[in-house]
């Protein structure tokens, strides 16, 4: 089901959350939007599932507007918020079969089971879910979403908080998802790795404008050149000590414990000679990857020159296609 997005425009008071984004999001795709804290992709999520209404422009889920006819909308999107909770007592399947009633799919115990299976959790489904771990709890919050079978499934920053073995395990899941179903997945991260593994195109928001869009692979093509530099401490203690002079050759992520840098080939030769071989346990330098595009496209926009940005022309007009 194909996603429309039209010059949209929110404010919460003094504070521009989204400023006009414009972009389209291809049926059955798994389509990542990526921005740094304050965005504004939590807010489009928002708009988009009919929780909140632009304050101008338009968005239309399979040709329906959201604004006019939000509870048609409803019926064909899921969410799953960036933080859900659940009555602690209850066990997953009882979580589950409340959601199924309430959205009137009835006691499909099937459908229950189904999900459950989905995201890994049929052997803890009769376990009170004030014992699950955070991941645990993210799955339970998917399993919910994929009750109603819904044709587009909205997902914000679904790994968000979760270890590394948790973080994998949400990758698979939705990378079954986009094998076994025709959802339509949209997912908001600020982890490039994670957009790149899962997604076949992209949006890029800063400031609540789009800076980028396009699929991955003309994205990547789109880039400097730039390596990532992969880094793992072989222990906490010395995490800082890495870190330090890591953060000499570029900002730095950090996903469940591996810092990742993305600078020029010599800048890595470079590093590699400067971090002591005992503190690391991994280096790893990656191909140009979406990591150069994204930092591009906001570095454009910084400076407020258009001397290493992502070329408008080329990347945001970008038609937007599913691989
Ligand atoms: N209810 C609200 N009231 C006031 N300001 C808000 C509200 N919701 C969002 N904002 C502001 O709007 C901007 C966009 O926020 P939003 O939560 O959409 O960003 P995000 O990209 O999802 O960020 P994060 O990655 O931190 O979740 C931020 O400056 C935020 O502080």
């Amino acid at each position: 089901m194909q996603i429309t997005i039209t010059d949209v425009h929110k404010r919460y008071g003094d504070v521009v959350a989204l400023d006009g984004p414009t972009f389209e999001i291809p049926s059955g795709s798994t389509f990542g939007v990526l921005g740094t804290n304050g965005a504004g992709k939590t807010t489009l999520f928002e708009l988009l599932v009919g929780h909140d209404s632009p304050d101008a422009g338009r968005i239309e889920v399979g040709g329906i507007d959201v604004e006019q006819a939000g509870h048609r909308v409803r019926e064909r999107v899921a969410f799953l918020p960036e933080h859900a909770g659940f009555p602690p007592a209850m066990t997953g399947r009882e979580v589950l079969d409340v959601h199924a009633r309430i959205r009137g799919l009835g006691a499909r115990t099937e459908r229950i089971d189904d999900a459950l299976e989905t995201v890994g959790l049929a052997d803890a489904a009769d376990r009170a879910v004030e014992g699950y771990s955070n991941g645990m709890g993210r799955r339970l919050g998917l399993a919910s979403a994929l009750l109603a079978e819904p044709p587009v499934l909205v997902l914000d920053e679904p790994t968000a908080g979760l270890d590394p073995r948790g973080v994998a395990t949400f990758h698979e899941i939705i990378e079954r998802i986009d094998r076994e179903t025709d959802a339509t997945v949209v997912l908001s991260s600020h982890v490039l790795s994670e957009v790149e593994r899962l997604c076949d195109a992209v949006a890029v928001l800063e400031d609540g404008q789009l800076r980028a869009v396009g699929a991955v692979d003309e994205l990547r093509a789109a880039g400097d050149g730039r390596v990532t530099v992969a880094v793992r401490p072989a222990n906490e203690r010395d995490r800082s000590r890495v870190l330090e002079t890591i953060q000499r050759y570029g900002e730095v992520t950090d996903s469940g414990g591996e810092f990742a840098v993305a600078c020029g080939r010599e800048a890595a030769l470079e590093l590699s000679g400067a971090l002591e071989a005992d503190l690391v346990d991994r280096f790893e330098v990656r191909e140009p990857g979406l990591e150069a595009a994204f930092h591009e496209a906001l570095a454009g926009t910084e400076s407020g020159s258009s001397e290493g940005a992502v070329d408008d022309e080329v990347v945001g007009e970008t038609e937007v296609s599913a691989r």
